[in-house]
């Protein structure tokens, strides 16, 4: 479990985190979604005891984490994949880490194969790594000391769709056996495939959270009938605004139990209804961030 409370983070006069709270339970990936500077990094490197928060707190199995005994044994951390020496290889780094935790070195060879990383590609330097290889070796280390909890900065960047659904059946391998994960994005699309929960942050602030259904079933219905022109116009009526959908079908802004309270008023058979989809969910990202998407100047000389 993961637990943030009325966390916050100042530089100077800029409120890089405001007043954030939230819980990652066990058995779920939990996304944190929002756009570039929405303050994600720095609400993940407070958990990860590398930034000092300003006031509220950040617990890891409700413990601070630089009280954590040990701690790669309970928390896996990628926060930067880049960040990994240039000059050493993937499978020297994941050696020099096993060394430091005290795990057996068979861990290593172990966690190269669930990254998919080669024997030729784990003796490489990772300087020429492409940024994909990078997150799996970072990924790689952050599961070596076998934590029950992972949190994840921006860990899709530079993975290809074969590489993100590989990411996603790892992770939710991983929730299913009980772990916390918490990972961030700035694309909805990744999180919507990746994440169980939803946090949305915008400005410091989280703007929006709850499940993938929850909020989908927020944001309209999709619906196609046998006289689509018909219950557009029933919609109408009953003051719900339906539209034309891209591929056949309506769109209308309401529940999709209310669409078919309506069609099933007016005797207008359904062939389709659900959740509006990824598209709107999008719509919905935009325009719940979009008063925060600004630029924000960065303070010049303000340390952690
Ligand atoms: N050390 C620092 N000194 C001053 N300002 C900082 C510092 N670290 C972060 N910030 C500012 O805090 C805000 C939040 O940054 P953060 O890196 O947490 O955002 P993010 O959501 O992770 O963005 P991205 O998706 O671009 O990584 C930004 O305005 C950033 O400029």
């Amino acid at each position: 479990m993961i637990t943030v409370e009325n966390l916050t983070k100042r530089y100077g006069d800029h409120i890089a985190v405001d007043d954030v709270s939230f819980a990652c339970k066990p058995g779920q990936v939990t996304g944190f979604l929002g756009p570039n500077g929405a303050g994600k990094s720095t609400t993940m490197r407070i958990i990860a005891g590398l930034t000092p928060a300003s006031s509220g707190t950040a617990t890891v199995g409700g413990t601070a984490f630089r009280d954590i005994p040990n701690p790669a044994t309970q928390v896996g951390v990628l926060l930067d994949a880049s960040a990994q020496h240039a000059g050493r290889t993937g499978a020297e780094i994941l050696r020099l880490s096993a060394m430091t935790l005290g795990i057996p070195k068979s861990r290593v060879a172990e966690m190269l194969e669930m990254v998919s990383l080669t024997p030729d590609e784990a003796d490489r330097r990772v300087r020429n790594y492409s940024l994909g290889m990078r997150q799996r070796l970072g990924i790689a280390n952050a599961l070596l000391g076998d934590p029950h909890i992972l949190i994840l900065d921006e860990p899709a960047n530079g993975l290809d769709p074969a590489g993100i659904h590989w990411m996603r059946t790892l992770l939710r391998d991983y929730a299913n056996r009980g772990g916390t994960v918490l990972l961030s994005s700035h694309l909805l699309h990744e999180i919507e495939i990746i994440a169980d929960e939803i946090l949305v942050i915008g400005h410091g602030r989280i703007v929006a959270e709850g499940t993938k259904d929850e909020l989908l079933a927020g944001n309209g219905a999709r619906v196609r009938s046998l006289d689509d022109t018909a219950l557009a116009a029933a919609l109408s009526r009953a003051d719900i605004h339906a539209r034309p959908a891209d591929g056949g079908g309506l769109t209308a802004d309401a529940a999709p139990e209310d669409v078919g309270r309506v069609a099933a008023a007016s005797g207008i058979v359904l062939v389709e209804l659900r959740p509006g989809d990824g598209a709107q969910l999008e719509e919905m990202f935009l325009q719940l961030t979009q008063q925060t998407q600004r630029e924000q100047p960065v303070l010049q000389g303000a340390q952690p």
